[in-house]
């Protein structure tokens, strides 16, 4: 079966704690292969909108549907299928602190095929490991034992252990630093050409949105009030989206992105020299 252009669809969604009202008519789509950034100010619903997309967030009202199938109200057994196409680094990375970092990847690989032999659970969890920059010995570390990055890519390893298509990252970069944070969006970037993944992204990071989204959704007012590229954002008058991208750090993150830039332009015309003078 051909794969829907979105691989979610969020259609009138609300959801409420008590009298406080989170979400009110959400619609949202994410369509396939794309790195969809999202952001809104804090407290918008943000988590509670993936929550609800992964069925962790019963809504009052609404319909979700990831790969073309409603998620919300399926029995157990259908819903573990769809599960398995997806993987989540929720916010802090949410690691089991008495597991290793490589039984911690194994977590989703045992719940979902129990009768996966130990040294073929061993050899899929170095080979996660690896692929998210982590060093080999750090498998039998245990998350304490890791800096902040590490427990990202540590995260991101057991995201990845299912080898999902659709991908769930909850505020990765925050609390690394620039340059960690930089590294970690290319290794986001560069899962997302290799492995043509989907991924819905939760950020306050304007590096982040501008280094590696394809668009973006701005959450506001409990709805989505507009997604786009951060040009088409950028021509809207709402006063939080001129504020978030034209504000202090929106400039610098521009900046940021200017000086990468010509930095690769100037390495790529300086190859291009070097060949030449061969
Ligand atoms: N389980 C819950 N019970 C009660 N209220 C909740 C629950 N989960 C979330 N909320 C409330 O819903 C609102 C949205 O929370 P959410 O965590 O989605 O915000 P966010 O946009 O992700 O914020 P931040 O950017 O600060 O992480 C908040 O006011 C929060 O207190």
């Amino acid at each position: 079966m051909a794969e829907p252009e979105n691989i979610i669809e969020v259609r009138g969604l609300k959801n409420a704690f008590g009298d406080q009202v989170v979400h009110e008519n959400l619609d949202l789509d994410v369509r396939q292969g794309e790195i969809l950034g999202v952001v809104g100010g804090s407290g918008t619903g943000k988590s509670v909108l993936m929550r609800s997309i992964i069925g962790l967030q019963q809504p009052i009202a609404g319909e979700v549907t990831v790969f073309g199938e409603p998620t919300l109200g399926r029995a157990e057994t259908d819903a573990l299928e769809i599960r398995k196409r997806w993987g989540v680094l929720f916010q802090g990375g949410a690691l089991f602190s008495t597991l290793t970092v490589a039984e911690n990847v194994q977590v989703p690989l045992r719940e979902f095929y129990p009768s996966l032999s130990l040294s073929l659970l061993d050899e899929i969890a170095s080979y996660k490991v690896i692929m998210t920059g982590l060093p080999n010995d750090a498998g039998p570390k245990f998350p304490a034992e890791l800096s902040g990055g590490m427990r990202k890519r540590a995260g991101l390893a057991r995201a990845l252990a299912m080898d999902p298509e659709l991908l769930f990252l909850d505020e990765p970069t925050a609390g690394l630093d620039p340059i960690g944070a930089a590294a970690f969006d290319e290794l986001t970037k560069s899962l997302q050409r290799t492995l043509g993944l989907t991924v819905f992204l939760i950020t306050h990071d304007l590096d982040t949105l501008y280094a590696i989204c394809d668009r973006v959704a701005v959450l506001a007012d409990k709805r989505v009030i507009a997604v786009g590229t951060i040009d088409e954002l950028l021509a809207l008058d709402h006063p939080w989206i001129q504020e978030y991208f034209r504000g202090p750090r929106g400039r610098a993150a521009v900046a940021t992105q200017e000086a990468q830039r010509e930095r690769s332009e100037r390495s790529t015309a300086g190859a291009a020299a070097d060949s030449g003078a061969d």
